[in-house]
């Protein structure tokens, strides 16, 4: 038996769309065991939402898994302990995908590495953001090489950048938050993005607030998700009054996420929730930590 715990992770942080994202101390766990027959069952707070057929993302991974090396695929057994919640953007279908990949290349005795591993989870999922430092662990930066591979760029996260999260109750599948988006930007959006981006990471390495302030801005993907997010405004401003740097989508949403000192952060956190009930919107706050280690497993 095999156990594959995965961190959930936060896609974008504002300017990064589709190409920075962190894990967070917030995990999946995955129990992998041969079996005469297919059994998939959960526990946590997701379990009800997960698939318990073929269609399962972590099952259907494993296939993937399996048909990349060109072996027939073991009946198994599968436990998902579902903490993170699935539809909100924090990454739950990233931890699916690199629990069913590790889960599956653990089965098979390893014969694949971590950067093989990490090639098939991108095109599994389509963006590297979530996938990446799920696996990894920290915060990454990822783009392109010339060769169709990638760069994996750690970012190494100040210790004075602390993390609120608000989750609010109900879902919002990406599909649906990708599809408002529309197929092309205006250029000074891009360079826009571009600049913002580039002075986002220097001040997640330093902790600079007024680079924080400045660097979490972004014009490809939050003006065009903000409708779907009904409060989202009234969070945002609840937020940087307690102290925020500022305030994102996380991932595709609807989750929101605000970085602050870890002094004013459990403020912040009670702030984004307290605005989105005054709107009649239930929602979860707390404080993650960046997850330091991404995937492990035992077994
Ligand atoms: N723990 C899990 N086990 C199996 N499948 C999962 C799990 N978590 C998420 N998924 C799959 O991922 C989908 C959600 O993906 P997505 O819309 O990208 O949301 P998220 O922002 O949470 O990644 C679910 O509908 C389900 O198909
Ligand atoms: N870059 C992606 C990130 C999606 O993250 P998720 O946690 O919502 O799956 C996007 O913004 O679409």
């Amino acid at each position: 038996m095999f156990e594959v715990s995965v961190p959930a992770t936060t896609g974008n942080l504002g300017p990064g769309f589709d190409c920075l994202g962190a894990a967070l101390s917030l995990y999946n766990k995955f129990q992998f065991a041969v079996s005469d027959e297919l059994k998939i069952t959960a526990s946590g707070a997701g379990a009800d939402k997960v698939a318990k057929n073929k269609s399962n993302l972590v099952y259907e991974s494993l296939e993937k898994f399996y048909a990349h090396i060109g072996q027939p695929k073991p009946i198994i057994s599968l436990h998902i302990d579902a903490q993170v919640p699935l539809a909100r953007g924090l990454g739950s279908s990233a931890t699916a995908i690199v629990g069913g990949l590790v889960g599956a290349n653990l089965l098979a005795g390893s014969p694949l590495e971590q950067k093989d591993l990490l090639q098939l989870a991108i095109d599994m999922e389509g963006h590297p953001d979530n996938v990446v430092p799920a696996m990894l662990g920290g915060c990454y930066l990822m783009a392109s090489n010339k060769s169709g591979g990638w760069e994996f760029c750690p970012i190494n996260w100040h210790k004075q950048v602390a993390i609120a999260i608000a989750i609010p109750n109900f879902e919002l599948s990406t599909a649906k938050a990708r599809q408002v988006l529309p197929r092309d930007v205006p250029m000074k959006d891009a360079i826009f993005n571009a600049s913002h981006l580039a002075l986002l990471t220097h001040a997640l390495t330093t902790g600079n607030q007024d680079w924080l302030q400045s660097g979490l801005q972004d014009r490809l993907h939050q003006p065009y998700r903000q409708s779907l997010i009904p409060g989202m405004e009234a969070v945002q401003k609840a937020a940087i009054e307690a102290g925020a740097y500022g305030m994102v989508i996380s991932g595709a949403g609807p989750t929101l996420l605000a970085l602050g000192s870890p002094a004013k952060i459990e403020a912040v956190a009670e702030a984004m929730r307290a605005a989105w009930q005054e709107t009649g919107m239930i929602s979860t706050a707390k404080c993650l930590a960046i997850a330091k280690h991404g995937t492990t497993f035992t077994g």
